[in-house]
């Protein structure tokens, strides 16, 4: 399986509800830790109705008033003796063998490992990992730590909604992601414990699925963009001495985005044809697509996207054309020739309904294509079915090519 498939978010699947639910209030959930996680987390979980009590190391430094007053302080020992499963460790990982002096009370408990890589590609085995070797008689759950402690307390509207949850243990997975429902957010299974390698480097990782979209839109348009300058500027200047290079800021970039913008919308169809072809190729669809295929299919919803910024950005550069100095230099110019030459009426019909027609078809492309935007959006694809969303998305296909 390659790295992009193994990826949390692909593997993941919505942990089914399991029967019998956790009834709020019904169980004391512990948080080692009195840190800005705990914090964020206890208030969350009293907010939602879970009784919680702060396993610290030290209660009395703990600042009155910082956590709610239904959370109950206690030592690290105490606290986890009257949790009935969940153990959340609030704590950094370098921290976690401090916690084998109370090894035997954790023993049989579910520990929710919270901790981020410090950085990308940095070890073998993930702090879950070694926090499962360090407590083989503890079932560890991985989850939460792409959460922000600011996303936890002020509600899941501002931040996303999913908990991406991984583990050994169906059961404590399962019994997490109960917790992680009843406090409004959408667990995902991301797969064995192993996938806590993917999960704890997420929060490192700079917007990864947009690199290779973004770098193949600037190549493109560096491409469209040279040959834009070879053709039309530099040749013309070479071969009649015609200086146009005024045109590099504004008219260049204008001319290179919209092709720019059908490429890249090739490029987002395309895969799906070569993935098409591939399976009927080998005769049958239970076998892996190459890394490069799968990659590119991944990586769909953002070229697409790419293209619809530059196709946007060519609508408002086309507005911006009458507004040049050029234009304006160009127009008085045809408007004395044409007095000079005696002609009245330079009405050109044929131009007319040309320049009238090519505005059009590119007002309904870009409409289009907008749609084809926003519903690739999960909030707004969310909403449509799934014959409605293909219907949408089919139709904007077919009208662009023939746009
Ligand atoms: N803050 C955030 O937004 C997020 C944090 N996380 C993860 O949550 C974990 C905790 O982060 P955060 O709450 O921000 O960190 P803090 O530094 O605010 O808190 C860490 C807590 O660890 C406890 N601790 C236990 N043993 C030790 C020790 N030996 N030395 C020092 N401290 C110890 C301390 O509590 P006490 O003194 O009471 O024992 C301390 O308050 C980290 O692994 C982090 O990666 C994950 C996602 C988001
Ligand atoms: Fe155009």
């Amino acid at each position: 399986m390659s790295d992009e498939m193994s990826s949390p978010l692909l593997l993941g699947a919505e942990v089914p509800d399991d029967p019998p639910a956790m009834a709020r209030g019904q169980q004391t959930v512990a948080i080692l830790g009195s840190g800005d996680f705990s914090r964020s987390l206890a208030v969350r979980l009293v907010a939602c109705g879970v009784s919680v009590v702060v396993g610290s190391r030290c209660v009395k430094r703990i600042a009155p008033g910082l956590f709610p007053d239904a959370v109950e302080l206690s030592s690290q020992e105490g606290a986890v003796v009257k949790a009935q499963r969940l153990v959340v460790l609030a704590l950094f990982p370098e921290h976690y063998p401090s916690l084998l002096g109370i090894r035997a009370a954790l023993a049989g408990k579910v520990l929710v490992d919270v901790s981020n890589a410090m950085e990308l590609g940095s070890g073998v085995s993930s702090n879950a990992e070694q926090l499962a070797e360090l407590f083989p008689e503890s079932v560890v759950v991985k989850g939460f730590n792409v959460i922000s402690a600011w996303t936890l307390q002020t509600g899941t509207q501002d931040g996303s909604r999913q908990v991406l949850l991984c583990s050994d243990s169906v059961e404590g997975k399962s019994e997490v992601a109960q917790l992680a429902r009843l406090m409004g957010f959408h667990p995902v299974d991301s797969g064995d414990l192993r996938q806590s390698r993917v999960l704890e480097t997420m929060p490192l990782r700079l917007f990864p699925s947009w690199r290779g979209p973004l770098l193949a839109t600037f190549l493109l348009f560096l491409f469209f963009y040279a040959y834009g300058f070879l053709r039309d500027l530099l040749l013309p200047y070479l071969a009649h001495g015609r200086d146009g290079f005024h045109r590099l800021a504004l008219a260049l970039p204008n001319e290179s985005l919209p092709n720019v913008a059908l490429v890249a919308l090739a490029l987002v169809y395309l895969p799906g044809l070569l993935a098409a072809w591939l399976q009927l190729w080998r005769g049958t669809k239970y076998q892996r697509f190459p890394r490069w295929l799968d990659g590119w299919l991944l990586r769909r919803k953002q070229l697409g996207l790419l293209g619809f910024l530059c196709a946007a950005l060519h609508a408002v550069y086309s507005l911006c054309l009458p507004l040049r100095t050029a234009t304006r230099h160009r127009l008085i110019n045809a408007a004395y020739s044409q007095v000079k030459a005696g002609v009245e009426e330079p009405w050109d019909e044929s131009g007319v309904w040309r320049s009238d027609l090519y505005l059009s078809c590119g007002v309904l492309a870009l409409g289009i294509l907008s749609l084809l935007a926003i519903t690739s959006l999960p909030t707004v694809g969310n909403v449509l079915t799934w014959r409605e969303f293909t219907f949408v998305q089919a139709n904007s296909r077919n009208t662009q090519t023939h746009t």
